[in-house]
């Protein structure tokens, strides 16, 4: 049975909306801690349990750990309507989104790091917005939007022709913080973000298995966002317990041409290795744009329900949509009319 995974952001926090969600289909929540702490994530995966457990409902909670990627470090939205130029700040240091000039800092560039130059292009997230930067002054860049959206918390953002891949990926002291604090909390499995190697993998197991000392251990998921994730997809499928295809990263690394390439590559490798793949972003995100979702939106998500994926994933269209109710009971439909197995697996169940 193909399982609806809901992200967890400021459109469904509420108790009244993540019982809306539950009723609604969703059997997996994913807490992505790359805006909210794990501790606090943890007491509100405790309360969605207790939600689920009043409601006689199965659900399955997941931590998904940021991994080592750029990001803004603003605390609050910045709408662009209206901004004709702002500045990046590459010291990691407070956003200030207000006022004339909005400044954003960004963070997870290291004194070595080449830093963008003018005429270079930054994307924010996954795709939604994009800068062109103007002119640059030691680690202060001017950068002019070439968007007019709403900017989310913290959006990670991406600098199209550098290209990620093959940058090793190292559990951050971050992701090291959150493997740790994992035990004893809500959570049955934990996510890497980034994941290019097996070893990624077997290294998060190691701080787990210290940490939750005899308990139980949460399933690993591997992310496969990158190009040279997708060619490592093998054996990272041997490794994990279950493989989460990052659509959203994946294209801005991978380009438009290669991207399916990849993503069946992806697809390809958990089968064979016989773990559970979760497809996610831009599944259903068109009902936001529009009343009627996008033609080629249905068609992905139903061929996705008749490969028997084992889950889809929302993200913006339930974290920050203005509906996102809507966007699972679609999915939920067409889950019934192109995926209609009623049994119902655990996605993770709990490894000794
Ligand atoms: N507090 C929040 N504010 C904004 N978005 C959130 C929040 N919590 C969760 N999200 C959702 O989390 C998803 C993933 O976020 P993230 O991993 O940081 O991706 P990105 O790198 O694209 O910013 C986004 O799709 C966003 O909708
Ligand atoms: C799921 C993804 O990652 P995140 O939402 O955490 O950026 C993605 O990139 O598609």
């Amino acid at each position: 049975m193909t399982h609806v995974v809901a992200t967890v952001g400021p459109a469904c926090s509420s108790e009244e909306a993540l019982a809306d969600l539950l009723k609604a289909g969703v059997g997996v929540f994913r807490f992505t801690a790359s805006k909210t702490p794990v501790d606090r994530l943890s007491v509100l995966a405790g309360t969605v349990r207790d939600l689920a457990d009043g409601l006689d409902l199965p659900v399955e909670l997941v931590l998904d750990l940021p991994g080592a990627k750029p990001r803004l470090t603003n605390e609050e939205y910045l709408d662009l309507a209206g901004v004709t130029e702002l500045v990046l700040r590459f010291d990691g240091g407070p956003s200030a989104v207000t006022g004339p000039v909005p400044e954003l800092g960004v963070s997870g560039f290291g004194p070595s790091d080449a830093l963008p130059d003018a005429g270079d292009l930054v994307v924010v997230g996954d795709g939604e917005d994009a800068l062109r930067i103007v002119g640059r002054s030691g680690g202060t860049c001017t950068a002019v939007p070439l968007t007019r959206n709403v900017v989310g918390i913290r959006r990670g953002v991406s600098f199209p022709g550098a290209g990620r891949s093959g940058k090793a990926q190292e559990l951050t002291e971050y992701d090291l913080a959150g493997l740790r604090a994992v035990a004893g909390t809500p959570f049955d499995a934990v996510v890497l973000s980034f994941a290019e190697s097996a070893g990624l993998v077997e290294r998060a197991r190691v701080v787990l298995r210290e940490s939750a000392g005899t308990g139980p251990l949460p399933a690993v998921v591997a992310k496969i966002e990158t190009a040279a994730g997708a060619a490592a997809a093998a054996e990272i499928a041997e490794a994990a317990d279950g493989i989460l295809l990052g659509r959203g990263d994946l294209l801005l690394d991978t380009g438009p041409v290669e991207f399916h390439a990849a993503c069946r590559q992806v697809l390809d490798a958990a089968r064979t290795a016989g773990r559970p793949v979760l497809v996610g972003t831009q599944l259903l995100t068109s009902l936001a744009a529009g009343w009627l979702p996008h033609r080629s939106e249905l068609a992905t998500v139903s061929e996705l329900l008749e490969q028997g994926v084992a889950g889809l994933m929302l993200a913006e269209e339930t974290a920050g949509a203005a509906d996102p109710v809507r966007a699972v009971t679609l999915l939920n439909e067409l889950r019934t009319r192109y995926a209609p197995t009623a049994v119902r697996t655990a996605l993770f169940p709990r490894r000794p």
